[in-house]
């Protein structure tokens, strides 16, 4: 199968100081992808590189087939792309709600962004909403203040803003960091459950490993800004290099 989204010889220096090098790195439709590494290996910067953030110094970015290299992250965003952060953006004086509101409409206007919104529009953005309040089980919360949400609530209503824009390859930077082990669990399962449910791809950096091999399919590993492995759970588990720089035993018992 043809990839989704692939990307050759990516290389970013930050001043002289090299963070990607060579990076090459490629995700299928419907694929989970796990970036792994250890702090500092440049899997933030990767992420930022692919979303538009950052442009990359050299290297080429190929989404559905279109040169994206050099695309800002808001044009990647209208071509399919979504993001979440570590930290969830969403509008904390909001309501879960409104939230999801300013996102539908987004959506909507897409095409013209300063026209109005026919009866028709607002009619779909009030069935779109009702549905990503249940997607992400947030119906209860619907009229709760962002800012006030359970940490984990925020991170599911951060999701739902994203889905309200219909990605085809979602990027999720560490989204279980700060989370109990029941809340990474049930995480897992949502996203699980939501990539199959869309039929979506999944770019995602995490360190807790049963995150990793609970939603992997491909895992690449970066040490020092360069991918050392790329392959599935089992063959990352089984590299020596992977577990000398990274994996250490952890794996093994996994
Ligand atoms: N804007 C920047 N300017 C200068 N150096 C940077 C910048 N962003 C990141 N770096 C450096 O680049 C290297 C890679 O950082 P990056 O955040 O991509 O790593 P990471 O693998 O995501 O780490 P972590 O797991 O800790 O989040 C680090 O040495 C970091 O200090």
């Amino acid at each position: 199968m043809s990839a989704l989204l692939n990307a050759r010889g990516l290389f970013k220096a930050y001043g002289k100081i090299p963070v990607l090098r060579q990076v090459d790195i490629a995700i299928a439709p419907e694929e989970g992808h796990v970036v792994i590494g250890p702090n500092g290996a440049g899997k933030t910067t990767l992420f930022k590189v692919l979303t538009g953030e950052v442009i990359a110094d050299a290297g080429q970015i190929v989404f559905r087939g279109d040169d994206i290299t050099r695309l800002p992250a808001h044009a990647r965003v209208h071509r399919g792309f979504g993001r979440t952060f570590q930290v969830a953006r969403v509008f904390g004086k909001l309501t879960v709600r409104d939230n999801l509101q300013l996102a539908c409409e987004a959506r909507q206007r897409r095409a013209n962004p300063l026209a109005g919104l026919s009866a028709a529009q607002a009619r779909t953005i009030a069935a779109q909403l009702d549905a990503l309040l249940l997607e992400t089980a947030l119906e209860r919360q619907a009229d709760a203040i962002a800012g006030a949400l359970a940490y984990g609530d925020r991170k599911r209503l951060e999701l739902a803003m994203v889905l309200a824009l219909d990605p085809a390859i979602l990027f999720l930077d560490e989204p279980t960091a700060g989370m109990s082990a029941a809340e990474r669990q049930a995480t897992v399962q949502l996203l699980q459950r939501v990539r199959r449910e869309r039929r979506l791809a999944l770019l995602l950096t995490e360190h807790d490993m049963d995150v990793v091999f609970g939603l992997a399919d491909r895992i690449s590993v970066l040490h020092h800004g360069e991918l050392i492995a790329s392959g599935t759970p089992q063959q990352i588990r089984d590299n020596p290099r992977v577990r000398e720089v990274y994996l250490g035993d952890e794996a093994a018992h996994a």
